[in-house]
Formats: C-alpha cells, sequence, structure tokens
C-alpha cells in the first residue's frame, strides 16, 4: 500500500486568508487562531495576506480572486453566520458554502472552509477557540496539509 500523506510544515507555502467582518468579535478569532496556527508551522509573515470583507456572502468573490492570482498555494475563508441573528442564514451559509466551494474546484487550489454556520452565539463562541476549539486553526492546519499533498500528486 503507497499512503500519500500532506505534511503540516508551512515554509515557503504562501497563504492568501479572507475574513468576514459580519459578526467580528467570533470571526476574528477565528483569524488569530489561523495566523497562530500557521506562523507556528513555520509560515512567514511576508507569506500571508489577509483580506477582510463585508460578510460571508461576499467570501466566494475574494476567494476567487485570490485563488487566480497566482500569488498563493492556498486560500483560507473565514466567516461566522449564526441563524438565530439571520433572517437569511440559509441563502448566506448555502451561497457561502457552494461558492467557496466552486472555487477551489474551479482552480485546483486548496479553498479551505471557515465559515461557522450555527444556530447560537454560544455555539459559535464554542469553536472560536473555547471548548471545541478553534476554527481557524483547524482551517490553517487543513490548508497547509493540503498544499503538500496536491504537490505530491502533481
Ligand atoms: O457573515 C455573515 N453575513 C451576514 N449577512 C451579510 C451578508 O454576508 C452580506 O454581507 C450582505 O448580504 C451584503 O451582501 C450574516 N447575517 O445576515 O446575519 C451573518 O450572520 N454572517
Amino acid at each position: 500500500v503507497k499512503y500519500i500523506d500532506g505534511n503540516l510544515r508551512a515554509e515557503g507555502k504562501k497563504f492568501g486568508i479572507i475574513v468576514s467582518r459580519f459578526n467580528s468579535f467570533i470571526a476574528e478569532r477565528l483569524l488569530e487562531g489561523a495566523l497562530d496556527t500557521l506562523t507556528r508551522s513555520g509560515a512567514a509573515g511576508d507569506d500571508i495576506e489577509v483580506a477582510r470583507v463585508p460578510g460571508a456572502y461576499e467570501i466566494p468573490l475574494v476567494a476567487g480572486k485570490m485563488a487566480k492570482s497566482g500569488r498563493y498555494d492556498a486560500v483560507i475563508c473565514l466567516g461566522v453566520i449564526i441563524r438565530g441573528a439571520t433572517p437569511h442564514f440559509d441563502f448566506v451559509a448555502n451561497e457561502a458554502a457552494k461558492g467557496i466551494a466552486q472555487v477551489g474546484m474551479e482552480t485546483g487550489l486548496p479553498v479551505i472552509f471557515g465559515v461557522l454556520t450555527t444556530d447560537t452565539i454560544e455555539q459559535a463562541i464554542e469553536r472560536a477557540g473555547s471548548k471545541a476549539g478553534n476554527k481557524g486553526s483547524e482551517c490553517a492546519a487543513a490548508a497547509v496539509e493540503m498544499v503538500d499533498l496536491l504537490k505530491q500528486l502533481a
């Protein structure tokens, strides 16, 4: 059996991060988690760029631009959509998820889905650096791994 596994070393890899401002009290915690994981995995500060967008609905547009720019090895998408507070939760969440997935498929670049879609603020806080971990950190690790895996499959 030949196993192909992506490593978790980020040296020399370039990352684009998109984080939405909506629910920034929580979204910024996801960004902190992602930056912490990338830098501790060896990524250089100069190899990480962060773009902020108004809300999760705008993420796919910017993810597409970043992915097609050729400037990044991976794009990490971070946002927070909370059903209780979102009259049009399903539209925003569905379009964000679909749009982000489409960018990855279209470009062949790792485009990581780090948009929290929760029923309550409590659940979002749990996933942004408290008892359920930090989704931003998890997505950063996924990005590092996917870059190496795809390089091995090239
Ligand atoms: O990222 C979010 N955007 C939200 N809406 C804004 C949306 O992403 C767009 O920015 C807006 O519709 C303008 O296009 C949210 N709510 O509606 O509550 C939300 O919970 N999270």
